[in-house]
C-alpha cells in the first residue's frame, strides 16, 4: 500500500512592497520582497483522498503575507519570516511546521547634489539578503540569514596548485590565476523558542549581516587565496568569532573560470602565463565549492 512519506505545499514568488512614510522629514524608506511559503502538517488526504478540508489554500497565504507585511514591520526579514512561520502553526492545529523564505532586495538610496534623496532609490546590483524561517511546534524558531547573488573578482592573489594528479587530470598547477565567484553565504543561528524571542534579537540580525558581508568581501580581497576551499573556510571561522549566537556558517561558492588564450599563432603574440592580459570568462561548467563550519 502506497503511502505519503512526505508532503509540503504553498505559494512561491509572493512579491511585496512596503513603504515607510516619516509624517515628519518627509523621507520614506521602501523594502521590496519575494516570499515563499511552505507548510507540512496533517495533510495527507489532500493528497490520497482529494480532501481539500485539511487545505489552507496558497491564495490564502499570499493574502497573509500582505497582510503580516501590513500589521508588522518587515525588517529585520529575521523577525519577519518568524512572525508569518509562526502565524502559520499557531492559526491552524494541524499545520505543525511552516518554512518560510523572505527574499530582500537591494534599493539602495540616490544621492542627488551630494544629499541623500528622500523618495528615490536605484538597484546596485543582483545581491539579496535572505532568510529561512522555520516555525515547528514541537522545535521551536529556526532561522538561517544569507547573503546571495554577491558576486566578486580577483585579478590575481589566488593561485591552485598541489592536487591530486592521475591520468583523469590535465588541469596544470597554477599559481597565479583569477578568482571569481557568486557568494551565497548562510549563518544559522541557535534555535529561539518563540517570536519574543526572535525580537529580542533584532539589534543582532543587521550587525551580523555586516559583518559576514563584510568579513567576506575583505577576506576575498586581502587573503593570498590557495584554494576556493581554504578561503571559504577562513571566512566561517571569522563569521562564528564575530557572531557569538550563531550555531553553522555555510558557503556555496561557485568557481567562474577565466581560460588563458594562446594567441601566439597570431604573429607570436604573447598572452599566456606573466603575459597574458585577454581571458575568455567562461559560463559552464564551474566547479562548485561548499561547505558548512559548526562549533
Ligand atoms: O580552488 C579550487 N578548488 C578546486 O577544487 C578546483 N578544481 C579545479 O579544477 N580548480 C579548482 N580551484
Amino acid at each position: 500500500m502506497p503511502q505519503v512519506s512526505a508532503a509540503q505545499y504553498g505559494k512561491d514568488h509572493i512579491r511585496v512592497y512596503k513603504v515607510h512614510k516619516d509624517a515628519n522629514t518627509g523621507v520614506q524608506t521602501v523594502v521590496e520582497m519575494t516570499v515563499c511559503v511552505l507548510l507540512k502538517g496533517d495533510i495527507e488526504t489532500s493528497y490520497t483522498e482529494a480532501d481539500n478540508s485539511v487545505v489552507i489554500a496558497t491564495d490564502t497565504m499570499k493574502n497573509t503575507v500582505y497582510i503580516m507585511a501590513k500589521q508588522h514591520p518587515v525588517t529585520p526579514p529575521e523577525l519577519f519570516g518568524a512572525i508569518v512561520a509562526s502565524h502559520f502553526v499557531e492559526k491552524y492545529k494541524h499545520i505543525h511546521s511552516a518554512w518560510v523564505k523572505v527574499i530582500t532586495h537591494r534599493w539602495t538610496r540616490l544621492t542627488v547634489g551630494g544629499e541623500p534623496h528622500p523618495h528615490s532609490f536605484y538597484r546596485d546590483g543582483s545581491e539579496t539578503r535572505n532568510v529561512e524561517a522555520t516555525a515547528d511546534e514541537a522545535k521551536g524558531i529556526s532561522i538561517r540569514s544569507a547573503i546571495a547573488g554577491l558576486l566578486v573578482l580577483k585579478s590575481t592573489g589566488s593561485a591552485f596548485h598541489g592536487f591530486y594528479k592521475d591520468e583523469y587530470a590535465t588541469l596544470k598547477d597554477v599559481y597565479d590565476r583569477i578568482l571569481s565567484t557568486e557568494v551565497d553565504c548562510g549563518w544559522t543561528w541557535n534555535t529561539f523558542s518563540s517570536v519574543q524571542e526572535v525580537r529580542s534579537a533584532v539589534p543582532k540580525f543587521d550587525k551580523a549581516w555586516e559583518s559576514a558581508r563584510t568579513i567576506t568581501l575583505e577576506t576575498f580581497a586581502k587573503e593570498s587565496s590557495p584554494s576556493v576551499q581554504n578561503t571559504l573556510y577562513k571566512m566561517c571561522e571569522q563569521i562564528l568569532d564575530a557572531v557569538p549566537e550563531v550555531k553553522a556558517v555555510d558557503y556555496s561558492l561557485p568557481n567562474k573560470h577565466y581560460f588563458e588564450i594562446d594567441l601566439s599563432w597570431h604573429k607570436g603574440l604573447k598572452n599566456t602565463g606573466k603575459d597574458a592580459e585577454v581571458y575568455a570568462p567562461q559560463s559552464d561548467p564551474n566547479g562548485l565549492i561548499e561547505c558548512t563550519v559548526s562549533r
